[in-house]
């Protein structure tokens, strides 16, 4: 089986990519929605965090406010380490249960679509990495039109990540997706 590592920086387009791959019939483990399985209300993650960022981060319906605890932990590097550390087994275990439900369906490729591939040290599982870059220019832009956030949450958002030139540095395979989505369809069929 072959395990492909789908990672970049926020909003360089990982998703955009991953649709194409789901579209070519390769199925995708997405780890943001696993992350945010893991954060759902009386879950396992959710109860860690809670009991450690108090109650202060929960909504009116006693879910996670995301975007209040997105503006702690991406501005305050100590309390995303935190963050980071208590749902990590609940992330990777929920990874590897979706990557072994599609191996035993037979799936000979699988990829996994993961923004922190390199930062949670998952780069060793997957062959070959594929990382999506775009120019920081655009990356920003198309994060505060995406999230409709201010230029100052978006930057920290960006710079909570690895630079995303050095995760080229580390891929196999970069894609370059500062152009047009078409032109990114091209980069993707040149790849693929
Ligand atoms: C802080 C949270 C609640 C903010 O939620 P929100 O809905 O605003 O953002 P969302 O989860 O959609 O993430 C958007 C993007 O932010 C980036 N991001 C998310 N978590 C992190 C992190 N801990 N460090 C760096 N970048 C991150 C990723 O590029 C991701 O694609 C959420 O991101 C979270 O629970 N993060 C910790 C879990 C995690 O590490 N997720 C990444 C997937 S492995
Ligand atoms: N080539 C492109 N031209 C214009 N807009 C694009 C292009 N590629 C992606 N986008 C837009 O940029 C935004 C970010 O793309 P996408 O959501 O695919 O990034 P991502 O890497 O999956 O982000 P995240 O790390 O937050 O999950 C989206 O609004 C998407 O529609």
């Amino acid at each position: 089986m072959r395990l492909v590592g789908l990672t970049g920086g926020i909003a360089s387009g990982k998703s955009t990519v991953s649709s194409m791959f789901k579209h070519n019939h390769i199925p995708v483990v997405d780890a943001d929605i696993i992350a945010r399985d893991a954060l759902k209300k009386n879950s396992g993650g959710y109860k860690k965090v809670v009991a450690a960022f108090g109650p202060d981060i929960l909504q009116d319906d006693g879910q996670v406010d995301r975007l209040k605890l997105g503006r702690i932990v991406f501005s305050d590097a100590s309390k995303r380490q935190l963050l980071n550390r208590l749902l990590a087994p609940y992330i990777s275990s929920g990874i590897f249960l979706e990557i072994f439900k599609l191996w035993i369906k037979g799936h000979k490729v699988i990829v996994l679509d993961i923004p922190l591939l390199f930062e949670a040290k998952m780069d060793k599982w997957t062959k070959p990495i594929v990382v999506v870059w775009v120019d920081p220019e655009t990356q920003l832009r198309r994060l505060m039109e995406r999230d409709n956030s201010t230029e100052e949450d978006a930057r920290n958002r960006i710079n909570a990540q690895m630079s995303l030139d050095l995760k080229k540095s580390q891929a196999d395979i970069v894609i370059d997706n500062t152009g047009s989505r078409q032109d990114l369809q091209e980069r993707f069929s040149e790849a693929y």
